[in-house]
């Protein structure tokens, strides 16, 4: 990946401005700071290696050059927008799972909140981060990493989640500037219906382990068990307990609850 490459890959498509690093330490750290300094909606930071890259709950994300998808977009939300703030997280995970689905023919599927995985492990994670002043967010930062070839994925021991990367599931070479693409124009896309209920009902329909017994691990070592049952319009996680109580979650981590 290179500059040029990149500009002729944006091309036609609503990135007002970018920058591109073939080393940083974390896309979305950048992203923040540009963010602070004025940068325009739909602002894109873009690296082909991190040293620092994040996930979420503060856990490492690696990124090797030439391997995988790094990048993190700068978003300021419009005053309806600010009504569904979180649902910019729900965004990243659509886009990237609808550029799967169309480019690659993959069937992917979305962990809540916005992990993308494929036959059940994981290829992409989001880590989505605002800025705020006073009650109103100035700028939402949507990081993507997406792995794409195989020496972009981890070693199982440094994972919590199984993971894979594109090439492995098509079983074919995967352009990275493509991808992009592809899930730049579905964030352009379905940012226009984020609140309706069209998004809603395809964020619904995409989601993995929908009726199966889950655990959800929060922060704090808290964890609560339940069937999945979907999600609210707002983004929020809904699952029925054993007793048939609803219980509703806005951060966590899912997993197959086994046994
Ligand atoms: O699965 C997760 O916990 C989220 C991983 C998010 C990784 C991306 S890569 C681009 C951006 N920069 C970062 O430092 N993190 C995000």
């Amino acid at each position: 990946m290179n500059e040029v490459d990149l500009t002729k890959a944006l091309k036609r498509l609503e990135i007002p401005s970018f920058q591109f690093f073939e080393k940083i330490g974390s896309s979305n750290d950048a992203a923040l700071t540009w963010a602070a300094s004025g940068a325009p909606d739909g602002a894109l930071v873009i690296a082909d290696e991190q040293t620092q890259g994040r996930g979420r709950m503060n856990r490492q994300w690696v990124t090797v050059p030439g391997a995988a998808l790094a990048f993190s977009l700068i978003f300021r939300p419009s005053p309806q927008e600010q009504e569904g703030i979180s649902l910019f997280s729900a965004l990243a995970g659509v886009a990237v799972q609808q550029a799967l689905e169309k480019t690659f023919g993959l069937p992917a599927e979305i962990k809540w909140p916005n992990d993308v995985l494929v036959n059940g492990k994981k290829l992409c994670g989001v880590l989505v981060e605002s800025v705020w002043m006073e009650a109103r967010v100035e700028a939402v930062v949507v990081g993507i990493g997406v792995n794409v070839a195989p020496s972009s994925v981890p070693a199982p021991e440094m994972l919590l989640f199984p993971a894979t990367c594109v090439e492995t599931e098509a079983d074919r070479p995967a352009d990275r500037l493509l991808l992009l693409r592809e899930i730049l124009r579905e964030i352009t896309a379905w940012r226009k219906h984020l609140l309706s209920s069209v998004f809603y009902q395809l964020y619904s329909s995409r989601l993995a382990f929908q009726g199966q017994w889950v655990k959800v691990s929060q922060p704090g070592d808290q964890i609560t068990y339940g069937r999945l049952k979907g999600v609210r319009t707002n983004g929020c996680l809904l699952l029925e307990s054993e007793a048939g109580d609803e219980i509703a979650l806005t951060i966590g981590d899912v997993h197959l609850r086994l046994g």
